[in-house]
């Protein structure tokens, strides 16, 4: 008897600090939005809890790092990924590895720490977000590459595989999903190289198609910069090089007057 007077009790009193707190949360959010209704307060709700419980940027409960290699990459994928891969670390005589000349850039909101003021974008940038190009989740299907940076000769290079779902002309790559890989690789470097950046204008010339499933390197090259402008041509070429498929020229604004 004296057992179920407590559980009662303590159901009571659960209730009633549930009641309360609840009661509490709607009041402050009530006096902070004069519309907070029901719908309003638990949309609030809710979004509080996303937030507190979202992944932390750059904590260890990280999206997936889209430019590893994955079982879908073909062995000349893989090829290229190492022969830039291997220059990112180099040896010292006293067998010490030192940084190299190149950098490999990690795929989105990780890389965004890689660019100055990084930092200041990941917290504006939802913990959802994702880059266009890194949007289809089976891998191989859509576009698979990596970016290596060379800050010394102010240029990156793309490996890139183009998969099934980029189709255009029947058997090649739709010339959208060149132009979005040639504005992403240009967008990265500007981006690495001054900070966030536009794409004010981009202009590209089709040479010859590309075809589904092959890889393609996107060389991408750091003209000049005039104040906020920043120019940059870029090649899309056969992985030996021996073949030229599109080339462009992307002009960047630079959205904050600081220089890095
Ligand atoms: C946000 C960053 C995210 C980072 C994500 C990392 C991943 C990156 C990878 C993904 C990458 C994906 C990237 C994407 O997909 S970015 C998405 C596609 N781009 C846009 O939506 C951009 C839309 N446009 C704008 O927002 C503005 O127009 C910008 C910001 C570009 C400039 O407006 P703003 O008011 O700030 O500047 P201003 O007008 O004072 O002009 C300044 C100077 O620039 C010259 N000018 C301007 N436009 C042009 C033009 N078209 N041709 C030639 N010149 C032009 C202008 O004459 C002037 O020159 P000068 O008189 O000083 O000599």
């Amino acid at each position: 008897m004296l057992r179920h007077r407590l559980y009662i009790t303590r159901a009571l009193c659960q209730f009633m600090a549930c009641k309360l707190s609840t009661g509490l949360f709607r009041n402050i959010l009530k006096t902070k939005h004069p519309t907070g209704d029901m719908w309003y307060t638990r949309s609030c709700l809710q979004s509080i809890l996303a937030v507190t419980m979202a992944p932390r940027p750059f904590s260890s409960s990280q999206p997936r790092d889209y430019s590893l290699p994955n079982t879908s990459w073909s062995s000349e994928m893989l090829r290229l990924y190492e022969h830039y891969n291997i220059m990112c670390e180099v040896e010292t005589e006293r067998g010490d590895k030192i940084k190299g000349q190149w950098t490999r850039l990690p795929s989105y909101n990780r890389f965004l720490k890689y660019a100055p003021g990084g930092q200041y974008l990941s917290k504006l940038l939802l913990a959802k977000a994702r880059l266009f190009t890194r949007n289809i989740e089976e891998q191989g299907a859509g576009f698979e590459y990596v970016v290596f940076e060379n800050k010394q000769e102010k240029t990156c290079v793309c490996v890139f595989q183009a998969g099934h779902l980029l189709e255009g002309p029947p058997g090649h790559v739709h010339g959208g999903a060149i132009a979005t890989i040639i504005d992403s690789v240009t967008g990265t470097h500007a981006t690495c190289h001054s900070g966030p950046a536009m794409t004010a204008n981009l202009t590209i010339n089709y040479r010859s198609p590309i075809p589904l499933g092959s890889v393609v390197l996107v060389h991408s090259s750091l003209d000049k910069i005039e104040g906020r402008k920043i120019f940059i041509s870029c090649q899309v070429t056969s992985s030996d090089g021996s073949k030229l498929h599109t080339e462009a020229t992307a002009l960047f604004i630079r959205l904050f007057e600081t220089t890095y």
